[in-house]
């Protein structure tokens, strides 16, 4: 099958999120396996080498988990077993990518919840940032103890999509087993043709898509195409690629795909300005002095503790807040880092004071740069 589409160039990366589902980690009904998951390590160990960073969206744990009660009566196949297995089933998923990783592994469990929760969303971005600078490999699963919508509807896929934004990541990587997106379920409709590039997910390419076609795979094609579109909808494009193909794996090492690659809708900047400029504010405002005020609408300056004279309103960590400067007039908006409570007591401080002054820190900013749009910016 992969023969019949022609290579072509990845999209540049310097960091990506590779998703793996249960497929390639388990055959139908049986335990972990490294068959395919070794070649996907050396991909991860050969972007690493070249500079690159690597969060890995890895499923499995429910196949693992049910694999290791098989000389027992297996649990039913309700929510409450399937949560049970996913628990079981976790610890040897991780530690089958420890067993093939260059470097340590931080297990990251998350819940779509906990992505739609500010200050949490906060929180799993500070902690994969800070993965990432040591040098570690992240593998994030959902946190099937606490959500079932992943089990009933293999949002992994989903999940990757929201992580790769969530990281600020350029490439998202969907590794399955199969090799392209085709017209058709091919497993259904032999006619069905493999599609290679697809500049923008429309009604009819969301109709192309079916269920899966195994008993461990849980998604199929159409959580992919939405975590595709997720994905470019935050401006990071999207592969789909044969997991099972080693020499797929490799040639990804080398800037080449044989896939599908999915565009995104415009670039990461213009997109999450965007999102920074709509998104709700809270009812709060932070008012800066000249300096800060002339630093922030620049356009490249975080929102420090010292350049704060006040604030208004009320506004938790990770609520979007107003800048305004002395006279009143919006400036900028953005993700704050602290609470109205904690920016008030930081107003005129030196950020290497913070923890002094309340015990802990979140970070030298207020509000960080990424998080900040410049209200006099072109398209305000
Ligand atoms: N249009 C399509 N193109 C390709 N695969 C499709 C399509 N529609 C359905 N599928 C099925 O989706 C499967 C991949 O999804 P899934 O089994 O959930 O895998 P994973 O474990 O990788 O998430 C393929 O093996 C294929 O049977
Ligand atoms: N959290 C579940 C993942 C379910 C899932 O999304 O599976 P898949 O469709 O194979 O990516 C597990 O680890 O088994």
């Amino acid at each position: 099958m992969a023969e019949s589409l022609p290579a072509q160039t990845l999209p540049r990366w310097r960091r990506a999120v590779l998703k793996v589902g249960s497929n390639l980690l388990a055959a139908d009904g049986g335990g972990l396996t490294a068959r395919h998951a070794q070649a996907l390590a050396g991909f991860v160990a050969s972007s690493h080498a070249q500079g690159r960073q690597v969060v890995l969206v890895s499923s499995g744990a429910v196949a693992a988990g049910r694999a290791l009660l098989r000389e027992r009566a297996l649990p039913g196949n309700d929510l409450a077993a399937r949560q049970a297995l996913a628990a079981l089933g976790q610890a040897p998923m991780i530690a089958l990518w420890q067993s093939l990783a260059q470097r340590p592994v931080a297990q990251v469990l998350l819940t779509h919840d906990d992505l739609r929760h500010r200050r949490r969303y906060l929180n799993a971005r500070a902690t994969l940032r800070e993965l990432l600078l040591l040098d570690v490999l992240p593998v994030v699963n959902e946190n099937d103890t606490v959500a079932v919508d992943e089990l009933k509807l293999g949002d992994n896929d989903n999940l990757a999509a929201i992580v790769a934004a969530l990281v600020d990541a350029d490439l998202l990587l969907i590794a399955s087993d199969i090799d392209a997106l085709y017209s058709a379920d091919p497993r259904r409709d032999p006619q069905a043709v493999p599609i290679g590039h697809v500049p923008v997910l429309t009604p009819e390419v969301m109709a192309m898509a079916g269920g899966s076609g195994s008993a461990v795979g849980t998604g199929g094609m159409h959580t992919k195409l939405e975590a595709a579109i997720k994905a470019a909808a935050a401006g990071i494009p999207t592969v789909l690629f044969d997991g099972r193909n080693a020499v797929t794996a490799q040639a990804l090492s080398d800037g080449q795909l044989h896939g599908t690659l999915f565009d995104a809708s415009g670039n990461r900047m213009q997109a999450r300005k965007y999102w920074l400029r709509h998104a709700p504010a809270a009812p709060g405002r932070i008012r800066v002095d000249d300096g800060a005020a002339r630093a922030l609408g620049g356009g490249r300056a975080s929102l420090l503790p010292g350049g704060i004279v006040g604030t208004e309103g009320e506004f938790h960590r990770g609520d979007m807040v107003e800048i305004v400067d002395a006279a009143q007039h919006p400036i900028a908006r953005g993700l704050c880092q602290y609470g109205v409570a904690e920016v008030r007591r930081l107003a005129g401080k030196h950020s290497r004071e913070i923890d002094a002054v309340l015990g802990y820190s979140y970070g030298a900013e207020v509000v960080h740069r990424d998080d900040l749009v410049v209200l006099t910016e072109a398209g305000a």
